[in-house]
């Protein structure tokens, strides 16, 4: 099931920063692959360059940031040489991103139906009707019972892990094959961590994507990855299965990494 070509495949991938006189190179020389309905973690301290990794793959770096070499291909796109238009088109139809901050994701002002409708529509041609037929569907494959009661809440009248799954439902939506996922259950309190890690677990699988995880926690990593790149200072400094890697650590900071859980 995860053999065969990547779905992501990142190579030599450099960004960096550039304020006044000085340079801050955040992603160095960074390769990573991801396949199909393989879940690969990246992990590393805050300020490892994790995040930088994820903007640069969803062509989100703004200036002063920089992507100054490499190549990005998710499936059959060379994501570097896409233009802001294409690549917009592409967070969405090929690849999704889901944040730490759920609630802050969402707009206050909308409910969480019609912001599911408007993703559909975004992406479909398809009638109000069948919009909300599909973002019913889609609500109810994040794991939120009741849709239909859902349908006309505001995001503050729900709480945070359902949120969450708002997020993944809205990231689903449209069909993406890649999710990238920053740091998804770091603001939720531990069981209901332990529910959104079971649902990303269960839509690789169900819907067929391969997940990029974005943690510094080595707990999660160890529930749910199947492939592991441990990041230092902008650098991959190790990489492996997860078992391999929790079993028989060869970096130093890896070996650091896994006393200090
Ligand atoms: N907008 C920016 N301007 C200047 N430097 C930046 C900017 N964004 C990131 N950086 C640099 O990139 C480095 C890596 O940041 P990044 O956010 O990728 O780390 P991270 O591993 O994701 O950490 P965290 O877990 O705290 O999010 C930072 O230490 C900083 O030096």
């Amino acid at each position: 099931m995860m053999e065969g070509p990547a779905l992501l495949k990142v190579s030599h991938l450099r960004t960096s920063f550039h304020t006044g006189s000085r340079k801050v190179t955040a992603v160095d020389d960074v390769s990573i692959e991801v396949k199909p309905q393989q879940i690969v973690a990246l992990v590393g301290e805050s300020g490892s360059g994790k995040s930088v990794t994820a903007m640069s793959i969803l062509g989100l770096v703004d200036p002063p940031g920089i992507i100054e070499s490499g190549e990005i291909r998710l499936g059959c796109n060379n994501l570097l040489e896409c233009s802001s238009r294409q690549l917009r088109k592409l967070r969405g139809t090929e690849m999704a991103v889901i944040f730490q901050d759920p609630m802050n994701a969402l707009n206050p002002v909308l409910t969480i139906g019609r912001q599911l409708m408007e993703t559909v529509m975004l992406h479909k041609r398809v009638s109000g009707k069948e919009a909300k037929a599909l973002a019913l569907r889609q609500m109810q494959q994040a794991g939120l019972a009741e849709p239909e009661r859902l349908f006309n809440k505001y995001p503050f009248q729900i709480s945070g892990g359902m949120c969450q799954r708002v997020m993944i439902a809205i990231a689903l939506v449209s069909g993406a094959r890649l999710l990238i996922a920053d740091e998804p259950t770091t603001a939720l309190d531990v069981t209901i961590q332990a529910q959104i890690l079971k649902e990303l677990d269960r839509i690789r699988w169900e819907n067929h994507v391969g997940i990029l995880l974005i943690t510094h926690d080595l707990g999660v990593v160890a529930e749910l990855a199947d492939y592991v790149y441990v990041m230092k200072s902008g650098k991959i400094v190790e990489s492996g299965n997860v078992f391999e890697l929790f079993s028989n650590p060869v970096h130093p900071y890896t070996k650091y990494l896994i006393e200090c859980r």
